[in-house]
């Protein structure tokens, strides 16, 4: 033993003194180059290349690197024995990762790579405009030399896709504003963002189902479409418009699409934007893979300003959300078209849609929701910037049905069959949004039969005013003031009177009911399970 140990000393001692040796006799850059001579016929002769990615590079942050460390936290949390976690702001999982110094092999096809996590501590600090961290970090990636050039750009966008898959379904998604109104944040970001928890999703939102299906199709089609878009020669974007009564479901859409979708929201604020440049670098800002939106495009700006036409009532080529019932043409007038202090012009958000610079980033998709279409300027609406319009209705039949399933639990099945059938026959008439829906069911969810009676009454009310006022309206000439005072009415929740006349026949309908059915006959079996 103790032989061993003087063998062991008396080698280190002649290592160390060559070593002082080679320090003393030759310069350091002689002492570089014949270590890089070394490596190089070490190279040479070895059957694989390395590529070593780097934590920093320069001064910036490599995204490469964050990325390998994502794709390899996938595979590492299943075989590795010693890890290191990590929990990113915003993310609603655990990170895996290499531990230091530590090395795993991946297979992509059918080829073996192997990583190394290297982790050396930095020597003396140099000069930077910003503190470097005191260990280099860097993965080093080893590739046997013959299957090179066959996998690596291949490999590497692979990782880079894996990565950002695994960032999005760990990540909470996030809503962007531009509330700042111009200024930029230390990063030079004109976005802030907060985590986007909203809950509406397509299950919860109320609208025709066909239509639901062809929106979430075309979201999907949209979503794997990268191939034919890229064949196709277009940029990788689409356009909703969302249009129709205030309560609707428009921004409720909106956020089932980004929960359906996982993206993030960007909510600009179109007032906030003081001229076009700026509103185009709000554009390159904005990530891949989100929305933005622009609510209430008809109030956020004067956009009438390329061409005039829709003023002067409602002639044939003006929609609205009118149309599709009884009532009046043109809005007319310019709601809140004023400048107000900002110069973006239409043409600026139509380039800002569907110019060049739109096509800066990719997978974007813009929506715009608003309550009178025939406000907007037809050039905003054609395909290409708004390629789907998508109208959102006063509650439907099948609309009602999922607002009863959502708020109180009743499949179409725990509903007498006389109920159902009141009830589809006055819906449509009635023209009650889903929001006034759901807020007779919120006010009387804990007593679920109630919440029925109720809304039948409701609906039954708004049904009977709106067909006395279509009658009153068609003895009387259409003047267009009288109309926007109708339409006013219409869309008005009840007045106190009507809800005292409702509540007063919901507690005569309920009480009839607890007598135990005498009374009225047919009327009385229609009464809720
Ligand atoms: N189609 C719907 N399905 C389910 N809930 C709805 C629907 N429409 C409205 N609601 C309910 O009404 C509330 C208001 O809806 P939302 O904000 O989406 O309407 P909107 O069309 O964007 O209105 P506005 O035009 O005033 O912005 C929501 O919180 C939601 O609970
Ligand atoms: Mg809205």
């Amino acid at each position: 033993m103790k032989e061993y140990w003087t063998s062991l000393a008396s080698v280190l001692g002649v290592f160390a003194f060559c070593q002082t040796i080679l320090q003393a006799v030759f310069p350091p850059e002689l002492r570089f180059a014949t270590v890089k001579l070394f490596n190089k016929i070490f190279h040479c002769f070895s059957s694989y290349c390395y590529f070593d990615i780097t934590e920093i590079d320069g001064v910036n942050t490599n995204e490469l690197y964050n990325a390998v460390q994502l794709y390899l936290s996938s595979s590492v949390s299943v075989t590795g024995n010693r890890l290191s976690l990590t929990r990113a702001l915003n993310s609603s999982a655990f990170t895996f990762g290499l531990a230091n110094n530590d090395t795993i092999s991946d297979n992509f096809d059918g080829t073996t790579v192997l990583w190394e996590h290297v982790v050396t501590q930095r020597q003396s600090q140099t000069f930077s405009w910003r503190p470097l961290p005191e260990e280099k970090r860097g993965f080093t990636l080893r590739i046997r030399k013959k299957d090179k050039s066959l996998i690596l750009h291949s490999y590497l966008d692979y990782v880079m896709e894996k990565a950002n898959d695994i960032r999005r379904k760990n990540q909470d998604r996030l809503l962007y504003t531009n509330s700042r109104g111009g200024s930029l944040d230390s990063r030079g970001h004109p976005w802030e963002s907060v985590p986007f928890k909203h809950p509406s999703t397509f299950d919860t939102l109320a609208m025709d189902p066909d239509k639901k299906k062809q929106i979430m199709e075309d979201l999907q089609d949209f979503a794997k479409g990268q191939g034919f878009y890229h064949r196709t020669g277009r940029a990788w974007k689409r356009g909703y418009l969302l249009y129709g009564p205030p309560g609707t479901g428009k921004s409720s859409m909106i956020a089932a699409m980004a929960n359906y979708l996982g993206y993030d929201i960007y909510d600009l604020e179109l007032t906030e934007v003081h001229n076009n440049s700026e509103l185009r670098k709000l554009l390159m800002k904005t990530s891949s893979k989100s929305i933005i939106v622009i609510e209430d495009i008809d109030c956020s700006i004067n956009l009438t300003n390329r061409k005039k036409t829709n003023n002067g009532g409602g002639g044939g080529g003006s929609r609205s959300y009118y149309d599709s019932g009884d009532i009046r043409g043109s809005g007319g007038g310019g709601g809140g078209g004023e400048d107000g202090g900002n110069s973006i012009t239409l043409s600026g958000l139509l380039n800002f849609t569907d110019g060049l610079w739109s096509c800066c980033g990719s997978e974007r998709i813009f929506v715009f929701t608003t309550n009178h279409i025939e406000k907007l300027d037809p050039a905003l609406l054609r395909s290409g910037r708004m390629d789907m319009h998508v109208f959102m209705s006063f509650c439907s039949f099948p609309a009602l049905k999922i607002l009863l399933k959502n708020y109180l639990g009743y499949e179409e099945s725990d509903l007498d069959g006389g109920v159902l059938k009141e009830l589809e026959a006055v819906v449509d008439m009635a023209r009650m949004t889903p929001a006034d829906i759901s807020e007779v069911l919120i006010k009387n969810r804990r007593k679920k039969d109630r919440a029925v009676v109720e809304l039948l009454e409701t609906l039954k009310i708004r049904a009977e005013r709106n067909k006395s006022n279509a009658t009153v309206r068609m003895g009387e000439n259409d003047d267009e003031e009288d109309e926007e005072e109708q339409e006013k009415r219409a869309l008005d929740s009840e007045s106190p009177k009507e809800e005292s006349e409702i509540e007063d026949n919901c507690n005569k309908k309920l009480e009839q009911e607890e007598e135990g059915g005498e009374g009225s006959g047919d009327e009385e079996k229609e009464k809720i399970k």
